[in-house]
């Protein structure tokens, strides 16, 4: 690699500011330009730290660390947010911030100029820390290599000290900062899922080096009573838990309640106001986390907007799930929202989305060359989409009774499997290349009929001596209740690729496991040699890969093989890739990984609105029908594997179902 300082003054300020400036955020969508147009730069190992958010691995990866991996002596990191009158300056960070000897020292002269430039002067974040260390014993550009074969690894790397990371705020010396407002702070999803996350992201150190959070409610509170009702819920990572309580207090320090009307724009004032206190004449960025009932997302969407968005720094919004309840409110809360936020505002969450697996099916079909050659009606006989729980809807009965299990799983979280299990190869990793892949499948599926659906509902089942309830013995759920808890489905996606080919689904609560999964079942080798080893039943014998999301997240391949021994017989065994032996590490929950990326602006796992329109066009007239109908679910006990329709609907297409036997 070509000396850094040398090659560095080759490359001019305007050339490597122009790069960045194109960019403003690394990691974004905007940012390849930058990139592309900073490997043009020949030789230049170009370094720029992030300063103000959290730059990390996780960010880093697709956006930058291929690129990285790809140019030639290049490598760099960018800062995600360059505010304005930091852009120019930024080729100073490149030229000053790090030399390849670079090390802990150089780095804090570094803060120090630029502290005298008056530029955002936070220490380097992890990333930075992780290619100072490569570049400081020479294996820079071996470092950027195991990026691209690496990720996992790199992000081992990344892990520092925290007090180096980190600004609590006391100190005051960054001069951007995040507010994340969870709104619906009293519920069970802020509690369960969104605090723990947000805290998750604290403790790893992924937060930006200021943040606030508050959480927002009609329920009274103190701060005091929320950081109680919280901390609960709060875990440290199994793999590293270091100072634990001590990270728990300081992050609970960082949480601050505010009591208000979802529909009253005063509240938000008022937030704005305690919320301004904390930011500390920073420069803001906020973001909200719509945790409540969607009837009162555009009451929130009106009066936040209006009442508490960022000033100088961006202002998101995170809708949480069921938008809508079929094309027509669905179209109603996107015109809703858009009285009030851009588009580019607004975050739809899909968690299913932020699944380690689901976000691995990319990188499985599309870098790997065995699996894509095969991934087409050609070589692929059916798809089986599955969800199952082994628990009912105890204590959400009264939401999911107006919803059902099409809504509240099938419409989105299974159909967004599907979308990325048979899109074509997006452009780039970007956003938008892959959103435009994925309303492209959605917009080719057929509109689900209902004699492609069978539902189901769960019944009170007395299993050693217990007895589990039924879904009408729930109090919330009105009496004679028809809604399916349990629904199976046939779907087909009509392209050149997908032609014929059954997407079969299933989804149901009560049932005897809990698992989420994706199977595809391949054709029969023609004119199999071994044909007679298999009786007469050759479709058992065909190749199965299985892609578990959860629970123990693995992926397997089904391949027939030869028992060890004299003679000659086969059997069917898995080549396994199971997480938990593979990597020595905790998975994030999914709502880590979204909200991060929220905050870094990334929204290639969020639902772009034509793929919401889509996804409600396949399902809006199966539900209509089933509504307009009336049609009655079949009951299953609860703990069992359902209805016995959903096998009859398998069969109707030739396919039975992967999920029988024990894997
Ligand atoms: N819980 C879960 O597992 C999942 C939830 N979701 C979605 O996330 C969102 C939040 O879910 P969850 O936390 O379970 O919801 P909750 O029913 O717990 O509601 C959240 C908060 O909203 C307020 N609220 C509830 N009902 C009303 C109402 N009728 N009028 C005014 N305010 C109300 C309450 O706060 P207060 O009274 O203090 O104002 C409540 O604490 C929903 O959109 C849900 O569909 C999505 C996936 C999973
Ligand atoms: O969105 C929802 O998801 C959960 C299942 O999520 P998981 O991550 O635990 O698999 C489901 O229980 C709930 O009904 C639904 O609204």
């Amino acid at each position: 690699m070509a000396a850094l300082t040398s090659s560095a003054s080759a490359v001019s300020s305007a050339q490597l500011s122009e790069g960045i400036r194109l960019g403003g955020g690394a990691h974004g969508r905007n940012s390849i330009a930058s990139w592309k147009l900073a490997m043009h730069i020949p030789s230049t190992p170009a370094f720029c730290f992030s300063s103000s958010h959290a730059i990390n691995g996780l960010r880093l990866r697709e956006y930058v660390g291929l690129r990285v991996a790809m140019a030639d002596g290049l490598e760099a990191s960018a800062r995600p947010t360059l505010l304005e009158r930091e852009k120019s300056a930024c080729a100073f960070r490149v030229h000053q911030e790090l030399t390849p000897q670079g090390n802990e020292k150089t780095k804090t002269k570094t803060v120090r100029t630029n502290a005298s430039m008056g530029v955002d002067v936070a220490p380097p974040t992890s990333f930075s820390m992780a290619a100072t260390s490569a570049v400081a014993d020479g294996s820079a550009r071996k470092e950027a290599m195991a990026y691209s074969t690496s990720v996992r690894r790199t992000e081992e790397v990344v892990k520092m000290p925290s007090s180096t990371t980190r600004d609590t705020g006391e100190g005051g010396s960054q001069l951007s900062t995040v507010s994340i407002t969870v709104v619906g702070a009293s519920g069970d999803l802020a509690k369960k899922k969104i605090f723990p996350a947000l805290f998750a992201l604290y403790y790893e150190g992924h937060l930006p080096e200021h943040f606030t959070i508050f959480g927002f409610a009609r329920s009274k509170m103190t701060n005091e009573e929320l950081r109680t009702t919280i901390s609960s819920t709060l875990t440290c990572r199994i793999d590293q838990r270091e100072n634990c309580a001590d990270k728990i207090d300081k992050f609970l320090q960082r949480c601050f309640y505010h009591s208000g009307q979802y529909n009253s724009e005063d509240s938000f004032r008022q937030l704005d106001i305690k919320l301004k206190d904390q930011e500390a004449g920073r420069v803001a960025s906020r973001l909200f986390y719509l945790s409540i009932p969607p009837n009162l997302f555009v009451d929130v969407a009106r009066s936040a907007s209006r009442g508490a968005s960022a000033t100088q720094g961006w202002t998101r919004v995170i809708v949480e799930k069921p938008f809508g309840r079929d094309a027509d409110s669905s179209a109603e809360l996107t015109n809703g929202l858009a009285q009030y936020l851009s588009e580019e505002q607004i975050y739809r969450i899909d968690h299913y989305l932020g699944k380690e697996l689901v976000e691995n099916l990319s990188v499985l079909r599309f870098s790997n060359l065995v699996f894509e050659p095969l991934w087409s009606r050609q070589y692929i006989r059916n798809v089986q989409v599955i969800f199952s729980e082994d628990f009912g809807t105890e204590g959400r009965g009264g939401y999911f009774d107006n919803y059902g299990i099409i809504r509240d799983i099938m419409q989105n979280h299974l159909l967004q499997m599907v979308a990325l299990f048979g899109m074509e190869a997006p452009v780039t990793l970007d956003a938008e290349d892959i959103r435009n892949e994925k309303v492209k499948v959605l917009r080719s599926m057929r509109k689900l009929k209902l004699e492609d659906v069978v539902i189901g509902q769960y019944k009170s089942h007395v299993k050693g001596g217990v007895k589990y309830p039924g879904y009408g013995d729930d109090p919330t759920v009105p009496k004679n209740s028809i809604t399916p808890t349990f629904a199976a489905a046939a779907l087909f996606i009509d392209n050149a690729r997908w032609d014929g080919v059954p997407i079969l689904m299933k989804a149901g609560k009560a049932l005897h496991t809990r698992r989420a999964e994706i199977r595809i079942q391949f054709r029969h080798v023609p004119g199999n040699l071994y044909k007679k080893l298999f009786a007469t039943d050759l479709d058992l014998a065909t190749n199965e890969l299985v892609i578990r999301v959860q629970p123990d997240e693995a992926i397997y391949l089904k391949i027939n093989n030869k028992v060890p021994g004299l003679g000659l017989r086969l059997d069917k065994s898995n080549l396994n890739l199971l997480y938990s032996e593979r990597y020595n590490k905790e998975i994030p929950d999914s709502y880590e990984r979204l909200i991060l990326d929220a905050i870094d602006g990334d929204k290639r796992l969020f639902i772009r609105n034509d793929e919401l329109e889509a996804a409600w066009g396949i399902f809006t007239p199966v539900l209509k029908a089933l509504e307009e109908k009336r049609v009655s679910p079949e009951l299953y006990p609860y703990g069992s594997r359902g209805p016995i329709g959903a096998y009859y609907l398998a069969a109707k297409y030739n396919v039975r179902w992967g999920d029988m036997g024990d894997n």
